[in-house]
Order: C-alpha cells, then structure tokens, then sequence
C-alpha cells in the first residue's frame, strides 16, 4: 500500500471506478457534489445511479467537502465533464498544497476556450505536474471485474512511474506514456466518431460501414492531433486506435448511443432530455470543428457530427452527405 493519498473528485461512473480500483494501492478519498451519493458510497458502498452493480471497497472514503478531500492529498485525480472542469478546479486550489500532482480523465474540451483539460489544470495550478489517465476503459465492465489497459500520459518520467503503481492492478494494466497531448486528443476525438458510427447503426449501416467508419476517423482523428502536437504512433495505440474500437463498438458508450437516438430521428434535445450522464463527443463538437479550422486539418466525419449535432441537418441528411463524396487516396482526407 501506498502512502501517499489520493484525491478522487467526481461521483459519476468513471470518477467513482477509478477511486475503487485505487483503493487498492493508495487511500483514496472520493469528493462528490451530492449528498446523497457520499452518503450512498459510505454507508452501502455504493453508487447505483452511475454504477447500478457495483460493490465498492469499503475502505473508499466519501466527502462533499472538497477541501477535506484535497487539503492532504498527494495526488489529485480529477473525474469532472469537460464543461464543469474549469470550476471544480477553481475550488480545488484554494485547498491544495504545492507541487501535487493533477491528473484529469476526462476526455473533452472546454468549449469557450478550445482548451484540452491538462492546459486547464496548467493555467490555474502552475507548477503542477499534469497527465492524463486515458484508454479503452468503459466504467462498467471494470467495475465487473473485467480487464483493461489504460495509459498515464506525464512529461515526468519518474512520477509517472509513481502514479502507474497508483493506478495499476491485476486486471487493469497501466502503461505510461511521454505524449499527453496524443493521449488526450485521442480520448477527446474518438468521441465524436463514435457518434458517426452510432448515427450509421441507429440507421441499420453495415459492419463493413462500421469499420470504414471507424478507420476514416482514426485517420483525421490523427491528422489534427499530430497538428496540434501529438505523435503519430500514440493514436495507433490504446488512447487512439484502442478507444476508438472500445467506444465505436460498446453498446455501454454514451457517445455512441447518442449517435444511435440520431440515426434513429431523435434530436439533441430529446436525447439530452433522456440522458442524465455526459456524452462529451456532443459537447466538444463546436471545439474541434473550430480547431480543425485552425489547424487547417480537413475533418470530413467530425463536420458532420458537428452539422448534426447543431441541428443544421440530421443523421440521415449527413449519411447520404458522406457517401456522395468523391474519394481520393487513402492516404487524403475524405
Ligand atoms: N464512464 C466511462 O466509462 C468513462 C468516462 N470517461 C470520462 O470521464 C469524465 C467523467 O465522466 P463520467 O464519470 O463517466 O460521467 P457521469 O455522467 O457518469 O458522471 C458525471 C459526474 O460529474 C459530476 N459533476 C458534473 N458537474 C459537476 C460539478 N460542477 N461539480 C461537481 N461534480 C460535477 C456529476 O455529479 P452529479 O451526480 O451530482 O450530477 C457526476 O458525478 C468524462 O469526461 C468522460 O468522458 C473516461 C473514461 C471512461
Ligand atoms: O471513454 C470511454 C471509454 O473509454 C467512455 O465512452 P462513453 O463516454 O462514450 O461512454
């Protein structure tokens, strides 16, 4: 067991399996916003809205006192959707001791910014070492006990060494990785892929669609994140090629279920309406499409998520959109 604490801060599905899969290293406190669900976590050990099966470890401590769960953290692990990150992190400050480590898993951008979570946590923490724990890791079938690769993406060799035998146990394998940019992008984009291929399944699209589907977008999926500073062979990995399969594939994706409700007729609002967990494929949308623009990166799978997304036109508009245009080389956009 590890000294050092760990500060856990969202009480939705991944925040909640992150915190018990690292309660077997390290004492792990869970900071949540809702009563009701600290009390839950402590009491019965468990969270049934995010994870209705689940047992959690007893020893996983819940607070909704924020400043009891950063004040003695050694680390800090931050669960919160793209869109709230910013203000959690805000409060998180006032309460933590210099130098901690901050590792987000989330995977979007903040949409008024454009910003990736680690600049987030660079811009209010400076100082503080960042990373990113990204993968194919649907919440669910962790938390039954299935296994799991993951990476923890740092600049620092030495506490990213630290942090993986934080997070690593026997199902859940933990490599590192020196590229938290392509770690990050890689779980932010594959986001909105997945919505393309639930928007094609919701419209009764093929396997072989599917697949095409899913390699296109690898493709400009990687193209704007080596433009933005990521490496190439970091998307071949599990933060790319892995997620994207996990995500495009799960009938457990949020993402993909709401490109499913698109194919099938539904709009934004009615999915929204239906859903009470987060789809950050939706919510990044506007931000990646800007940031292509910016890079001068041609997204053709991405715009149309974004097109529909924004109700300039539906699934099915899109689908026909995509199969009528010209392609080129494989190695070309489009
Ligand atoms: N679920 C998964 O399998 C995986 C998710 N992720 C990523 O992890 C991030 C978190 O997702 P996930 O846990 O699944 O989301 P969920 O929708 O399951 O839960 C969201 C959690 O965030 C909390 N929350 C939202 N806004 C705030 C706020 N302002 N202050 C405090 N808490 C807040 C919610 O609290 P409340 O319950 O009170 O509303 C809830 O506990 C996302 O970026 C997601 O893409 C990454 C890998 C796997
Ligand atoms: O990131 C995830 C799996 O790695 C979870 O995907 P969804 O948010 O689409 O459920």
């Amino acid at each position: 067991m590890s000294e050092l604490n760990v500060a856990v801060l969202g009480g939705g599905s991944w925040g909640t399996t992150v915190a018990a899969l690292t309660t077997r290293n390290a004492p792990v406190t869970i900071w949540a916003r809702n009563p009701a669900t600290v009390d839950e976590i402590n009491n019965a050990h468990r969270n049934q809205t995010y994870l209705p099966d689940a047992v959690l470890p007893e020893s996983l401590r819940a607070t909704n006192d924020i400043g009891e769960a950063v004040a003695n953290a050694d680390v800090v692990v931050m669960g919160i959707p793209s869109q709230n990150f910013r203000s959690v992190l805000l409060e998180v400050k006032k309460h933590l001791r210099a130098w901690v480590p901050v590792v987000s898993l989330t995977k979007g951008l903040e949409l008024d910014t454009r910003m990736r979570m680690t600049e987030i946590i660079s811009e209010i923490l400076p100082g503080h070492p960042v990373g990113v724990l990204t993968g194919p890791n649907l919440a669910r079938e962790i938390m039954a006990g299935q296994a799991a690769a993951s990476v923890i993406a740092m600049n620092d060799g030495t506490i990213v060494r630290a942090l993986q035998k934080i997070f690593k146990s026997g199902l859940f394998r933990v490599y590192t990785n020196p590229d938290v940019i392509g770690c990050e992008l890689g779980g932010v984009l594959k986001n909105i892929i997945a919505i393309a291929v639930g928007m094609g399944d919701g419209q009764g699209a093929g396997d072989n669609t599917r697949a095409a589907l899913i390699t296109r977008g690898l493709a400009e999926v990687t193209r704007l994140g080596v433009a933005m500073g990521g490496r190439a062979e970091t998307f071949a990995g599990l933060a790319g090629m892995g997620d994207m399969i996990a995500t495009c594939t799960s009938a457990q994706s949020r993402n993909r279920h709401v490109g499913i409700q698109l194919g099938k007729g539904k709009t934004m609002e009615q999915i929204a309406d239906e859903m009470f967990m987060v789809a950050e494929g939706a919510k990044s949308a506007p931000a990646v499409m800007a940031l292509a623009e910016q890079y001068g990166i041609d997204m053709p799978i991405a715009r149309d998520v974004f097109r529909v997304v924004t109700g300039e036109t539906n699934a099915r508009g899109a689908y026909r959109g995509l199969l009528r245009t010209a392609a080129g080389a494989e190695s070309e956009p489009g």
